[in-house]
């Protein structure tokens, strides 16, 4: 009797204090269940979007439920035919992603073997990690300088920041010369042996970004993220022609054309899909291959929870394009980091690679049904849910 997927549950979990997270203070964690009664875990994107996601994964599971979940290929083309309406819904493709990736959990785990078995075997041991959300309340330069010398004395040898405060589509003069005392300040305590990341969050417009690359590409950044608003590939081309500074972007990026679109138009020079919306695993992997094809390497988005966290070290683990992971995992509010009974503690700046099978992880069930919240995340009208807490200033 061939296994099957009996069902698919979307678990919000997240603080009862929704603003004690620095970021993402809430969770979509996906359980998928078969009819051995088998279980994989998978995680949606929660920002801004919890309920029309809970509600896409409902969707979505009308076309995984009844479907042998070892199909990976065949089950999400078979829901790209239903989905229709192009597979460009954010919150559709989000919620297919989640499935993807539990079914890939079920697979590991069912062959006793983790995930990097599956996608190509360990090319690395260790995976080399980037922090981000360690500036929560850093608003003058000696604030960041501070908080950049606790988290490069954790070990950590790349440090990302949004240095931009309040600044929305351009930047006056006063904005850059706040902005480069901040980099300079983390460049001065950090010292030259650590890699800095600047992340625009996508919200500028072409000239404010050239004008922002040329006030701190002293400071030699490993990369600029996101430089320009998502929608502007004129803009980014315009800047790609007169920045000279590397460009790492790719964490809206929704399927394997989308990635496509940005290298073969040699838009960018390192590549961040999130498996959570790109497509799961089966579409990360093509990703990952399309940008070996292009000598791109790769940095994945990593900003939500444990899952997605615990799925990306296995992808870090295999493929051969690896650049530098992101983490939140020492700022994550505890209960993350409990979800997964800590399996993935950085030391050193680094993750050990787990060798569970499937995903590497256990789950805390029981603490699963206690953060169990209702609603959507906490929504600040001073404050983007996207910045860092307490930096919009
Ligand atoms: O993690 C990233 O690169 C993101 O852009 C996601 C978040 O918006 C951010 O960094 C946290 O503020
Ligand atoms: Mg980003």
């Amino acid at each position: 009797m061939t296994e099957t997927i009996s069902s698919v549950d979307a678990i919000v979990v997240g603080e009862k204090n929704p603003t004690a997270a620095t970021w993402a203070g809430v969770s979509i964690i996906v359980k998928v269940t078969t009819s051995r009664g088998a279980v994989g875990w998978g995680e949606a994107v929660p920002t801004l979007r919890v309920g029309p996601v809970v509600e896409a994964i409902k969707e979505a599971a009308r076309v995984y439920v009844g479907r042998d979940p070892h199909n990976v290929e065949a089950n999400l083309r078979e829901w790209y035919k239903h989905d229709f309406y192009m597979a460009r819904s954010f919150e559709s493709t989000t919620a297919a992603s989640a499935i993807d990736i539990a079914s890939w959990d079920l697979i590991g785990k069912e062959l006793g073997a983790p995930l990097y078995e599956l996608l190509g075997g360990r090319s690395r041991d260790k995976v080399r990690v980037y922090a981000n959300g360690w500036y929560s309340d850093a608003v003058s330069p000696a604030d960041f300088a501070e908080k950049a010398r606790k988290v490069a004395a954790m070990g950590y040898t790349g440090l990302k920041f949004d240095p931009f405060g309040k600044y929305f589509d351009w930047i006056d003069e006063k904005g850059l010369e706040e902005a480069r005392a901040r980099v300079k300040a983390v460049r001065d305590v950090v010292g030259d042996g650590v890699d800095i990341m600047i992340e625009h969050h996508g919200r500028f417009n072409p000239n404010s970004a050239i004008a922002i690359a040329d006030a701190l590409s002293e400071f030699n950044p490993l990369f600029m993220e996101e430089p320009v608003h998502p929608e502007d590939l004129d803009g980014l081309a315009k800047y790609r022609s007169r920045a000279g500074i590397k460009v790492a972007l790719g964490e809206r990026l929704i399927g394997l054309k989308d990635a496509l679109t940005y290298l073969e138009g040699g838009l960018l020079d390192f590549i961040q899909p999130d498996i959570t919306n790109i497509g799961g695993v089966t579409i990360a992997r093509k990703v990952v291959a399309l940008a070996e094809a292009y000598g791109v390497e790769v940095a994945f988005h990593n900003a939500f929870g444990p899952i997605q966290n615990a799925v990306t070290i296995q992808m870090d683990a295999a493929i051969p394009n690896f650049l530098i992971q992101e983490s939140f995992y020492d700022f994550w509010p505890q209960w993350k980091r409990d979800l997964v009974n800590n399996e993935t503690p950085v030391v050193n700046g680094h993750y050990e690679v787990p060798s569970k099978p499937g995903i590497g992880v256990s789950i805390n069930e029981k603490l699963l049904e206690e953060l169990r919240a209702a609603g959507p995340e906490y929504f600040n009208p001073e404050e983007p849910v996207w910045v860092v807490r307490g930096t919009w200033k």
